[in-house]
């Protein structure tokens, strides 16, 4: 179980200073797609160029055009790139086949989509690398969380990893490790607490010892 720093509200400088106080304690730093849109690609560049050893997802939520914005991403310098999982099939055999070609990962986000089950069925043979349960931030601010949803996936999914986003705290980490993901996701559950590296070296910890245990 590895855990991801998503960077939404942030710029190029800020992304690299809190990734220097968390380097140790994450697997994956997210540019999030707030950051794309504000800063470009050029966003991923330059934390992978910061952080060459740290894997690094552009959270880019393709919908169309997929092969060509994996490519790009990639030339950016991304690890993992996400499609969102309510794409077209062809779109989504269009990342795979690119990402595969380039030796990068593809992570399906599920938000928005209705038929959990079916869908993820439908991902995990499309050979997908990760499938994402997302509780979007206007449906936190409606209450919900992505924990059912992710029992939901895991289930069903054989092949692919599965990951799970939106909301999560230290407080909430506990009941998301009992479901055993392969990638959690921690944005604001992080970056907007004041001491940052304390959390994530606290989140890290208990992944750790859920995984040994
Ligand atoms: O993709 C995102 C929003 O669309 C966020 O990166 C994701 O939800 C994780 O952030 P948080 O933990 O703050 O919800």
């Amino acid at each position: 179980m590895k855990l991801q720093l998503a960077l939404d509200l942030v710029n190029i400088p800020e992304a690299i200073e809190v990734v220097k106080e968390v380097q140790d304690h994450i697997d994956v730093v997210e540019i999030g797609t707030p950051v794309v849109i504000n800063e470009g690609l050029r966003a991923v560049n330059e934390v992978k160029k910061a952080f060459p050893n740290l894997t690094v997802l552009a959270d880019l939520k393709i919908m169309d055009a997929a092969g060509y914005e994996v490519m790009k991403a990639t030339e950016a310098g991304a690890d993992i790139i996400t499609i969102l999982g309510a794409a077209e099939d062809a779109s989504i055999k269009g990342a795979v086949e690119e990402a595969k070609k380039l030796g990068k990962q593809i992570l399906v986000d599920m938000i928005a989509v209705k038929d959990l089950k079916g869908r993820a069925q439908e991902l995990d043979a499309l050979g997908v690398d990760y499938i994402c349960v997302h509780t979007g931030y206007d449906l936190q601010a409606e209450g919900q969380n992505p924990f059912e949803a992710l029992r939901i996936i895991k289930s069903v999914v054989k092949n692919a990893k599965t990951a799970v986003a939106g909301g999560i705290k230290l407080e909430t980490l506990p009941e998301v490790i009992q479901a055993n993901p392969d990638l959690v996701i921690v944005g604001g559950g992080i970056t907007s607490k004041e001491d940052k590296k304390a959390t994530a070296a606290e989140m890290q910890k208990l992944i750790k010892e859920a995984v040994t245990a």
